[in-house]
């Protein structure tokens, strides 16, 4: 933690701001001082990625709000503004092209280096070396960004954002920067954000993690229904209160509650010898009503899997059904007849249709059962609809309401009840949790359950230790694109986790 600041950097005063039929910002009030790294915290639509694309000069606030950044007082932030005043932005999504060099996107951003005419590469390369350097980090600024580590990619989007070619950065503001950054991985980017302090740049820090924001921030501004409920030094602050402040009662201890494995003795599901990029022969059993967990740091294969079982991704695998049969290979049509579901995260660009509305993009999978002579049975589809975001708590609850307006955690649980709804044989799901509040996870976790206890199988696989304490009953940690370690049961917490995926390696991440 860093020292108390004192001086404020940006007040913001009486914020709102009114989307047709939406408020989501109602005279929001706080500071961010200079020197501190400052969390943003709010269960999903409270309003906080809105209030980051104010400041960012995406959205302009309603009338009568106040923002003053270093003493210039302002009604709205206009995107020439930001970047004068030195604010900048690392969205969850990083906006880097997977396919070219550090040095190649960090010129994206910000022009590349020249000599006469020519782009000087050896300057650029330079360029991208020193802005890395500045933060602690060492990369390859040649190779493809899609060749390193996912905290390398998030250090070259900091390191981008930190390029004072157009002048001095101020905030550093970022939104859910761990969302799929593994543990390990999550220590490297702190390291790289004391450094950005170091730089006397204050940083607003958006999560849903509770463990990192007592870890790293000064002090915390809490959201609730758009509305600001105060800011908080983390100082003296637990995560029993902090959960409290952001759901507005008490929130129970989820590690201890699990409840006991559904798991049969019935096979769901014999996978064999599954290789990919990085799979070199994974294999595995999953009982009906198991509920499975593949952890792994990125690289470790754990990101692939998920695809190449449901025949998403190219791969080699060999499978045993349920019923006995041997099936080589694998196609997403395949994968729908053996009742296999790949529920993927909502930054997936296939994950759901943004121009459909809520119900729609919940009735898609499942649309054959709603029509009956050729018509839709609108009141079928609208009561299970309905179910869906009562038990799921979407907000708003308003069927109709389009996807690509909801908030990243709501879209989340939308892309759960899509295929919650089909009642697949097995579920292979891709970071279930990620971007979702702590509130909605405990929720998630509930339902799966009740799903394994149908019969259902569950593969989970996740960048989220909390989700394997929360809700497996096994877990594989793979290692270079095998499986390293298996826990289950009491023997799945964190600590051991942690160590089963790195210390396996030897790897500091
Ligand atoms: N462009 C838009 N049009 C209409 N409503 C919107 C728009 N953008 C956001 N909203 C609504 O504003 C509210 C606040 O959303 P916001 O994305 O700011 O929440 P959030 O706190 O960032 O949530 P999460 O943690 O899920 O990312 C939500 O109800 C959302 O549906």
């Amino acid at each position: 933690m860093t020292a108390v600041a004192t001086e404020t950097l940006i007040a913001i005063e009486g914020v709102g701001k009114t989307f047709p039929g939406q408020r989501a910002l109602a005279d929001v009030s706080f500071e961010i001082e200079r020197g501190e790294i400052h969390a943003l915290v709010g269960e999903n639509g409270s309003g906080k990625s809105t209030l980051i694309k104010i400041l960012a000069g995406f959205h302009e606030p309603d009338p009568g709000s106040r923002i003053a950044v270093a003493g210039e007082e302002l009604k709205a932030l206009a995107p020439a503004d930001v970047r004068r005043l030195g604010l900048r932005f690392v969205h969850q999504d990083l906006g880097l092209v997977a396919e070219l060099s550090a040095a190649e996107n960090v010129g994206l951003a910000s022009g590349f280096a020249k000599r006469g005419p020519k782009v000087d590469w050896a300057g650029q390369c330079r360029r991208a070396d020193a802005l890395l350097a500045r933060i602690g980090v060492e990369v390859d600024v040649e190779l493809p960004v899609a060749e390193l580590r996912a905290v390398e990619r998030s250090a070259i989007a900091i390191a981008r954002a930190l390029d004072e070619l157009h002048g001095e950065i101020r905030l550093l503001v970022l939104d859910e920067p761990t969302a799929a950054l593994p543990p390990a991985e999550v220590d490297a980017l702190f390291r790289v954000l004391r450094e950005v302090l170091e730089q006397g740049v204050s940083i607003l820090y958006v999560s849903h993690r509770l463990e990192e924001i007592l870890g790293l921030a000064d002090r915390v501004t809490v959201l609730r229904d758009g509305r600001c409920k105060g800011t908080f030094p983390i100082a003296g602050m637990d995560r029993a209160r902090l959960a409290e402040l952001i759901v507005g009662e008490e929130v129970e201890a989820d590690a201890a509650q699990r409840p006991p494995s559904c798991a049969t003795e019935e096979r769901a599901l014999t996978v064999r010898g599954m290789r990919g990029a990085v799979l070199d022969g994974v294999g595995f059993e999953l009982r009906r009503g198991e509920v499975l967990g593949i952890a792994g740091l990125s690289g470790s294969g754990r990101e692939e899997l998920a695809a190449v079982l449901t025949g998403a991704a190219p791969g080699q695998i060999e499978l045993v059904d349920g019923d006995g049969r041997t099936w080589s290979g694998m196609t997403p049509k395949r994968a729908k007849q053996l009742g296999l579901a790949l529920v993927l995260a909502n930054r997936h660009p296939d994950a759901a249709i943004g121009q459909f509305s809520i119900r729609e993009n919940v009735s898609l999978a499942q649309l054959p059962s709603y029509v009956r002579g050729g018509r839709v049975r609108g009141a079928q589809e609208r009561g299970a609809v309905e179910r869906w975001i009562a038990d799921l708590d979407i907000r708003p609850d308003d069927p109709d309401r389009l996807y690509s307006y909801l908030s990243g955690g709501n879209k989340q649980k939308v892309i759960l009840a899509k295929w919650l709804n089909t009642s697949p044989r097995v579920f292979v799901m891709d970071d279930p949790t990620s971007g979702v509040d702590i509130g909605a996870r405990h929720g998630i976790y509930g339902l799966v359950r009740e799903q394994a206890a149908t019969g259902a199988g569950f593969v989970v696989c996740s960048s989220d230790l909390e989700d394997f304490v929360g809700v497996c009953d096994r877990v594989l940690a793979l290692v270079g694109g095998r499986v390293a370690a298996e826990l289950s049961g009491a023997e799945i917490t964190e600590n051991r986790l942690l160590q089963a995926i790195v210390t396996q390696t030897g790897k500091n991440a």
